[in-house]
């Protein structure tokens, strides 16, 4: 049943809605698509309710255009969840902070000092991480290649290089740091995964949400005294560093900010600066906890979100989803590899690429494209709030209200794609960047959008285009790759990415 409430001109409704959980009962995960099936049902805005709380759920272009157009500083608002309060540093990170001037501020800074492309040129060589994972492959292609972890750990080397210019996996640091930094990883996974429970929603416990809480905050202290580390081992290393400008690092940058106005610039500052550039995407949560929260107040939803794995987490996804469609469309796989090396005959060139190269690549960034509609690294966007009353869809939207933009469902509506299940890189031809009005943006819009953008499309770019470009490639078996998603808000695959490969013979000489 569905019945619009005509008095406050609020936007329609389900039923039932139960008492203290609200629909939280009608969530199954994949969430993305169960939110898209209920959408499809009943309405492109509607309201529901976790718990006490009042979410807006849209899944229409034109609804999204007017939340991230006319509405956007309404919008510009983060919700307090629990995970912004413990990981996001009391909501003072980037993607947590309530919108006002210390978050203007932050992603001021960030996108002078972190996301220019004059900074992504400069901070230290993913190329270089490029060539090491060619070496890695060459030397592993006998047997098959767990593309997951490959990918997983090439994009945590990336953001801790140019984090703090050291690298954790597969390599020099093999010592006690390098020792502390992968166990935190793990435990982040750990925690993640023990706290997906929407599925045993029913019997969770007031125990249960407090044990959970518990190991998030002890999984915060290790992070916070990690990174705290690195600051004080990068201030005892300045001086020779700043007159270095190209090869600074992030935790550099700011801490040559922090000379300017050490009251704003503190070591908190920088180190939930840090962290949320290193989270990355993931803000969106790797995954949610629902919960019935019975002891507190009647607020019931957690999103919870890793840090020290996840501003690689979306990447990497995003990587090992393109991969995955490669395998299973070994003609596109073809068609990008001919793009590769008709561009090196064209220029005379016989090299790896690099990022420069990305602009010659139109079919690649076609490829990209089609993965990020397909499988989005954020689904449902990052939660926002409206922070004032306003109207979306001709319906009044109070202040406080959750907004949930279901992305996932409208890169899956068939009135806007045609066949939409189907993996047609074609149909991004002629489309310049990663924004088809706001049928596609997989990195949002307005001014909460994404500000690693550029870099994760740099990344993720040289990264397939290196893999296409020196190896054939092969399915483990006759089988598909399979697709299932797992749940998750970051649209995990349910199975790692496997494969077989063998450096091309063209290549031989370049990678040996
Ligand atoms: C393929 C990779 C990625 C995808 C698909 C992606 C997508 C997104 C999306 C959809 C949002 C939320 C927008 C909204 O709230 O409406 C977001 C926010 C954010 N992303 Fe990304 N992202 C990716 C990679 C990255 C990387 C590599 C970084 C940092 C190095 C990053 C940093 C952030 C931050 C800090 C926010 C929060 C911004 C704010 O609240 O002001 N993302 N991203």
């Amino acid at each position: 049943a569905h019945f619009r409430r005509k008095t406050h001109n609020l936007p329609p409704t389900i039923f039932p809605t139960l008492p203290i959980i609200g629909h939280l009962h009608l969530l199954k995960t994949p969430i993305h698509r169960t939110f898209a099936t209920i959408s499809a049902k009943h309405g492109p805005i509607l309201v529901i309710r976790f718990g006490s709380r009042r979410v807006l759920l849209v899944s229409s272009p034109s609804a999204a255009e007017e939340c991230f157009t006319k509405n956007d500083i309404v919008f510009a608002n983060r919700p307090r969840l629990l995970a912004g309060k413990i990981l996001g540093f009391n909501y003072t990170s980037m993607a947590w902070a309530p919108y006002g001037d210390h978050w203007r501020n932050l992603r001021r800074i960030a996108t002078i000092e972190i996301f220019s492309s004059h900074r992504i040129n400069n901070f230290h060589d993913r190329a270089d991480e490029g060539r090491l994972l060619i070496n890695k492959l060459v030397s592993e292609c006998s047997s098959q290649v767990n593309l997951k972890l490959v990918f997983q750990e090439l994009t945590l080397n990336v953001m801790m290089r140019m984090i703090s210019g050291k690298r954790y996996f597969n390599g020099e640091m093999d010592d006690k740091e390098g020792k502390r930094f992968r166990e935190i990883a793990k435990e982040t996974f750990m925690v993640a995964g023990a706290s997906n429970l929407v599925d045993h929603l029913p019997v969770l416990s007031w125990f249960g949400v407090k044990g959970f809480e518990k190991r998030m905050v002890s999984l915060q202290k290790k992070r916070d005294s990690f990174i705290q580390d690195l600051i004080d081992q990068s201030r005892n290393r300045k001086p020779k560093d700043i007159k270095d400008n190209k090869k600074k690092t992030m935790i550099e940058v700011l801490l040559v900010l922090q000379e300017t106005n050490p009251d704003y610039y503190t070591d908190e500052l920088i180190k939930s600066f840090v962290l949320s550039i290193h989270n990355g995407g993931s803000l969106r949560g790797s995954y949610w906890g629902f919960y019935k929260n019975i002891h507190c107040e009647t607020e019931v939803l957690v999103q919870s979100q890793e840090l020290l794995t996840a501003g690689t987490d979306t990447s990497s996804t995003t990587m090992e989803w393109a991969f995955s469609l490669l395998l299973n469309h070994p003609d596109v796989l073809t068609k990008a590899q001919n793009e590769i090396d008709a561009h090196m005959m064209n220029h005379n060139q016989n090299r790896l690429v690099d990022e420069s190269d990305m602009a010659s690549l139109p079919y690649l960034r076609c490829i990209l494209n089609e993965t990020l509609r397909m499988y989005p690294a954020g689904p449902l966007l990052v939660p926002h709030e409206s922070s004032e009353d306003c109207m979306v869809g001709g319906y009044h939207i109070p202040r406080g209200t959750m907004l949930l933009v279901n992305q996932w469902a409208i890169h899956h509506d068939p009135s806007l794609w045609s066949e939409p299940a189907r993996f047609d890189p074609e149909r991004f031809q002629g489309l310049e960047g990663t924004r088809d009005g706001f049928r596609f943006m997989a990195f949002g819009f307005g001014r909460r959008s994404c500000p690693g953008e550029g870099l994760a499309m740099c990344m993720v770019g040289l990264t397939l285009g290196l893999l296409i470009q020196c190896f054939d490639w092969e399915r483990v078996s006759e089988e598909m790759v399979d697709m299932s998603e797992g749940a998750g808000l970051t649209m995990p695959k349910a199975q790692p990415c496997v494969a077989k490969c063998r450096p091309r013979p063209t290549m031989h000489k370049l990678i040996s």
